[in-house]
């Protein structure tokens, strides 16, 4: 289970109190993540989740505490943070800092059909439009300098078609630091993956864990997004899902003429940060258990699929 702070029940009875939330009924870690700490919160007033943040820089909190507060203002349903009694978003428990949040209904979807990722590409186009025009931004820890520096460090220890596949990713990484291709940018979620996105039926019932947000390119969500979301069993990517969440996207967001050009490179590159960030993961963490570990094969496969990009972004209508 991926808890890596306990915390009892006197604690977290005492953390309510600081709440006008009634009293606790239940609670329990929840399993499913591997970043931070999560819990199920039962209280006589509702459903909410305690997260502990574990990884990343404390100073961008309040960050997310905004971002989260400007999506809810713009109907997006997301895990924004509950205001204490003292209208206090941010707290610590156990010497974490510590967010409540309501818990969203729906449920994972391990199968998404291209109703599911049509509605995941609306969703990502509200949430660049509702961000583009903010003074919200936030550089990403995991943005170009670090996939350069990880890539090599792999490449360094890689052989055969790994290494030449990671060789000509480090010429992209290295040709876009020189020269931003110019796409358009917004607060990315930068991490959309099926895991992080609540369905009830084909309505997209809700988005969590936004621990990755960060400033970026648009395109670069989307490219996420589809990896994830329009993945075949044999690590390829699916026409007719992918062409739905691309055509749910462009519905609110015009794609333009430097992200058609970009848009294999950027299929790769959002491939990459996760191959790295799961090889990290893995060494971080072997031999640690109730850790929940991803592996990064999966996205070696999807990198050697990616040599060949074949389905290119919708045209304008
Ligand atoms: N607000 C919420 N409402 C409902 N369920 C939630 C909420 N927050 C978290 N969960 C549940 O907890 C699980 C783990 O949460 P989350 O994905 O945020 O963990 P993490 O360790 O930060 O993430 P990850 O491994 O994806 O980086 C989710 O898959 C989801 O089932
Ligand atoms: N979604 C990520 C983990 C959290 O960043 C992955 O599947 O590797």
């Amino acid at each position: 289970m991926s808890v890596f702070t306990e915390v009892s029940q006197a604690q977290l009875e005492t953390f309510l109190q600081g709440y006008e939330l009634g009293r606790l009924v239940a609670f329990s870690g929840i399993a499913g993540g591997s970043e931070n700490s999560n819990f199920f919160v039962s209280c006589s007033s509702g459903e909410y989740v305690l997260t502990l943040v574990e990884r990343g820089d404390n100073a961008a909190l309040p960050f997310f505490v905004e971002l989260l507060e400007c999506l809810h203002q713009a109907g997006l349903s997301v895990p924004y943070a509950i205001a204490d009694r003292q209208g206090c978003c941010l707290q610590q428990l156990n010497g974490k800092p510590a967010l409540l949040q309501p818990r969203l209904p729906g449920r994972h979807v391990e199968q998404p059909d291209p109703a599911h990722c049509e509605a995941v590409g609306r969703w990502l186009a509200k949430l660049h439009n509702a961000t583009a025009q903010t003074p919200l931004a936030r550089p990403s820890e995991r943005g170009l300098e670090w996939m350069l520096s990880e890539t090599r460090q792999q490449l360094a220890v890689s052989r055969g078609p790994q290494a030449d596949l990671l060789d000509s990713l480090l010429c992209t990484l290295a040709a876009w630091q020189r020269e931003d291709p110019g796409l358009p940018r917004a607060v990315l979620h930068a991490d959309l993956f099926r895991d992080n996105v609540m369905f009830d039926g084909h309505h997209l019932s809700g988005v969590i864990d936004f621990y990755n947000a960060a400033s970026g390119w648009t395109l670069y969500d989307v490219a996420i997004a589809v990896n994830d979301w329009c993945l075949s069993d044999d690590a390829s990517l699916e026409a007719r899902r992918t062409q739905a969440l691309l055509a749910g996207y462009a519905s609110l967001r015009h794609f333009t003429a430097a992200e058609h050009e970009c848009w294999p490179d950027m299929l790769r590159i959002a491939a990459l940060r996760f191959w790295l960030s799961r090889q990290l993961a893995a060494q971080q963490h072997s031999g640690q258990r109730g850790v929940l570990v991803k592996d990064p094969a999966h996205f070696m496969q999807l990198l050697q699929q990616h040599r060949n990009v074949t389905l290119g972004l919708p045209l304008a209508l």
